[in-house]
């Protein structure tokens, strides 16, 4: 029997999926065989989708009360929900994680996204002050908030969906239309999304997908069009910088969420198993394929010697294995190439001198894996803080770790990094916890835990990590205008 042929996957625009004549495959980094082919947008492409939300603003969409649009991201979450297994199985077949982390985390945090951002935007309220004025009759000031208009959105590949909703709702929410560009790597649950914003009534052009990769293709062509009026962006750093000199000419608002080296400090007064797990959890998490995840992990001196060795018996513990085991701890990385990345960081520490603590390769399964993107968690000692696999980000399930002995050591050298995105503090001295957590130059501090988001919060980095907040009320202020109005009484 022939082999089904692949599906494809077409842009949303305007409430039509298109298909463009220039395709890419997508691969499952599990075994590498073809999931499906991706329709590549040109300029062309990305242009008629800008037009189409620049259209949808005017049409109903533009004339919804926040209520109104609220009600519909609350039926854009009913949407996911009803198709709940069938973004897990896209999530896991375009990124090979575990199954229960797409169910508990992704496809969760999707459907909260847009709830969330419902509730927040409904229930936001605006400034008032009440102005004396030299004739007595005073002023009175108010802000309203109104749609930037055409917001650019660039999403990545290690979270798709729940990265990709984390700025489609805010946007929504705030009445904007958007044109949303997923990770070539990561292309199945936008498709999907499309498919749910169709189903729930979302009006045509107010949600636009177009599938690409970034240079000279969609990604590129979004950040230079002069139809945008903003645009958010998670990935690396220095594309980051690309797309602020691509939008610098119509000094376009732009929020970004970069890249990081982030570190994980255990004090000897910690509760040592769950600075244990924390680590583990922190370094070894989506195969450390998370910007928030410890790369660099520093341990107090008298406790050193008994961390290293506990956490190279949990990393040789970690169940490396197909996204549908039950108690699989780690799939693979994102792509061959991602992985070749990753290994030449493995072989450039051995270069730098690092003891390789465990793992440094790649599994050897015997089965349809090893056609896949695996590599082994891995541990190192023994390198300099300048080392390059020490200031650089790897992106991978690895992590090194150091000795210090005191605070104002361990801050210093915590901070000693072009990048500030995240920090993990662990101790049981809560003054210790409050004075360290605050000199840590970061935009998030996790103290005796990690990665656990009250999405009311501001999330976002300093320095190459990245510019401006989203999160909870942050978000509403990124995906609006806040204009004053100034009323003589
Ligand atoms: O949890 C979030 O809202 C979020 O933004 C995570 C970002 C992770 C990036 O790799």
């Amino acid at each position: 029997m022939k082999p089904e042929s692949p599906a494809l996957l077409r842009h949303y625009i305007g409430g039509e999926f298109v298909a463009s004549a220039a395709t890419f495959d997508n691969l499952c980094p599990v075994d590498g065989r073809l999931l499906s082919r991706v329709s590549e947008a040109d300029r062309a492409t990305v242009e008629s989708a800008v037009a189409a939300a620049r259209r949808a603003l005017s049409g109903p969409w533009g004339k919804m009360s926040v209520q109104q649009r609220a009600a519909m991201l609350h039926k854009i979450a009913d949407g996911i929900e009803a198709r709940f297994d069938e973004f897990v199985a896209a999530e896991v077949g375009d990124t090979g994680r575990p199954v229960h982390q797409a169910r508990s985390l992704d496809i969760a945090r999707a459907i909260t996204n847009f709830r969330t951002f419902a509730d927040l935007a409904a229930c936001a309220n605006s400034d008032a002050f009440e102005t004396p004025t030299a004739d007595g009759a005073g002023a009175l000031n108010y802000t309203v908030r109104k749609p930037l208009g055409v917001v650019g959105i660039i999403s990545p590949w290690n979270l798709p969906l729940l990265l990709l909703t984390w700025k489609v709702a805010p946007a929504l929410a705030c009445g904007n239309a958007v044109v949303a560009k997923p990770s070539e790597e990561s292309p199945a649950s936008a498709t999907l999304l499309a498919e749910v914003m169709c189903h729930a009534g979302v009006p045509p052009g107010v949600f636009n997908l177009v599938h690409g990769r970034g240079a000279d293709s969609a990604g590129q062509f979004l950040t230079q069009s002069t139809g945008i009026d903003a645009l958010t962006f998670t990935g690396e750093s220095r594309t980051g910088s690309t797309i602020m000199k691509a939008v610098a000419d119509g000094v376009k608002e732009v929020s970004f969420e970069l890249g990081g080296k982030n570190a994980a400090v255990v004090f000897a007064d910690a509760d040592f198993d769950a600075a244990v797990a924390g680590v583990v959890r922190s370094s070894f998490t989506n195969s450390g394929q998370v910007c928030l995840c410890s790369e660099r992990v520093y341990v107090q001196r008298p406790i050193y010697e008994k961390f290293v060795a506990a956490i190279k018996e949990k990393v040789h513990a970690l169940r490396i294995g197909f996204p549908d085991e039950a108690e699989v701890d780690m799939g693979p990385l994102i792509s061959r190439g991602h992985r070749d990345k990753v290994l030449s960081y493995y072989r450039l520490a051995v270069e730098e001198g690092a003891t390789v603590v465990a793992g440094g390769g790649v599994p050897v399964f015997g089965d349809a894996r090893d056609q896949g993107a695996y590599v082994q968690p891995t541990v190192w000692t023994g390198l300099p803080d300048n080392a390059r696999c020490n200031t650089e980000e790897i992106f991978g399930p690895v992590c090194h770790i150091a000795p210090f002995d005191d605070e104002e050591e361990i801050i210093g050298r915590v901070n000693d990094s072009k990048y500030g995105l995240a920090c993990a503090l662990w101790t049981t001295n809560l003054s210790r916890a409050h004075r360290v957590a605050r000199r840590i130059h970061v935009g998030l501090v996790w103290v005796n835990t990690w990665y656990l988001r009250d999405l009311r919060t501001p999330f976002g980095g300093v320095k190459l990590s990245g510019l401006g907040r989203e999160g909870g009320r942050y978000s509403l202020d990124f995906y609006s205008d806040v204009a004053n109005i100034c009323i003589k009484l």
